[in-house]
């Protein structure tokens, strides 16, 4: 085989509480993931070395040596399975960097997919879960896909049953935040400190994914990491408010932002937000998605 290529998508957090920090510097969370329909593709070619280049609107903010999540997936892959073959990458970005959707997650978990079936390796699933949470907590996830509760630091997984689909709109802002900085800030904004509380899933908001109800789950949408992006990023709040003033069921920063998701009725409620915002919100691009859709596969 000498190209593969794999397809891999966003994420948004229905609900994303941030529990204890814990010794190791990570926060306990109860984080539940739902995979959207905005892809990156990674395309890997047989090669001597592990090289990464980059394509698409975001490409000049990705790096291409060897802290590329891409690169580094391979790499950790071909350790793991005591090879020493190589890969050309090339991520074909529409995911915004650093922008609270996984980026950087997706194209690891989609290199780890490309490089086991380039290299034909054949490993099993579970070790490739296992290289993904070494890698970063929200890439097993990105390997998963569908909709499902993280807990630990995000990396231990259960699917969550989902009926129908949900639609989607996303602002991009322009600039990322950085997830470290933005959990940095969620706990110097707690005015107790948060050991010995411990997160639940919302059973309302799980109830509302089963039963396929958009207006449920607008009405349950929590982020403990919004409060911490919009003191980092204020002019968040404008794009917030100015989504649902259009009617969004449910507006919110996606994870550690700044991407702004908005809740819809259907396609064309999504496509007329992604219009309007635009003119009323300081922000570069919009997208439409819909959701759930499928981790990282092979095309
Ligand atoms: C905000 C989310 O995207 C929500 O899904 C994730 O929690 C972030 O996941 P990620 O980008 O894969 O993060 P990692 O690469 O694992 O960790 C980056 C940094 O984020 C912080 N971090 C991350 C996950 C977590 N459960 N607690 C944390 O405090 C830590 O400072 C960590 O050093
Ligand atoms: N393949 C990659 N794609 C995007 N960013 C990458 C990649 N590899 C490394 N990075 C670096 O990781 C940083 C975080 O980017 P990323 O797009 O993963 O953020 P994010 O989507 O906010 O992450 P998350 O939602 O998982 O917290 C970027 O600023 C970039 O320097």
């Amino acid at each position: 085989m000498s190209s593969v290529t794999v397809r891999v998508p966003a994420k948004v957090n229905v609900q994303l509480s941030v529990g204890p920090l814990r010794e190791d510097g990570y926060h306990d969370l109860v984080n539940v993931f739902h995979a959207v329909s905005i892809f990156d593709d990674v395309v890997a070619r047989e090669s001597d070395s592990i090289t990464v280049a980059v394509t698409g609107d975001w490409a000049d903010l990705v790096p291409v040596d060897d802290t590329n999540l891409a690169v580094q997936a391979a790499r950790a892959l071909a350790k793991h399975a005591g090879v020493c073959y190589g890969a050309d990458l090339v991520i074909h970005k529409a995911i915004p960097v650093a922008g609270g959707m996984a980026g950087g997650s997706a194209d690891a978990a989609a290199a780890l997919v490309a490089c086991n079936e380039l290299w034909g390796l054949r490993l099993p699933a579970e070790d490739l879960m296992r290289l993904a949470a070494d890698l970063g907590s929200d890439v097993p996830f990105s390997l998963m896909g569908g909709t499902a509760l993280g807990t630990g630091r995000g990396e231990l997984l259960t699917e969550l049953p989902t009926t129908g689909t949900f639609h989607w709109t996303f602002a991009m802002a322009d600039g990322g935040l950085s997830t470290p900085s933005v959990y940095a800030e969620c706990d110097r904004l707690r005015a107790t400190p948060s050991r010995g509380f411990w997160p639940e899933a919302d059973a309302g908001l799980l109830a509302a994914l089963r039963d396929g109800d958009p207006h449920a789950l607008g009405r349950c949408l929590s982020n403990d990491l919004q409060p911490a992006a919009l003191s980092l990023r204020p002019a968040l709040a404008v794009t917030l408010e100015a989504g649902r003033r259009l009617g969004a069921l449910g507006a919110i920063v996606s994870g550690s932002g700044p991407t702004c998701a908005f809740l819809v009725e259907d396609a064309a409620h999504a496509a007329r937000l992604a219009q309007a915002l635009p003119e009323r919100a300081p922000i570069r691009a919009t997208a439409t998605a819909h959701g759930p859709t499928p981790g990282a596969t092979i095309l």
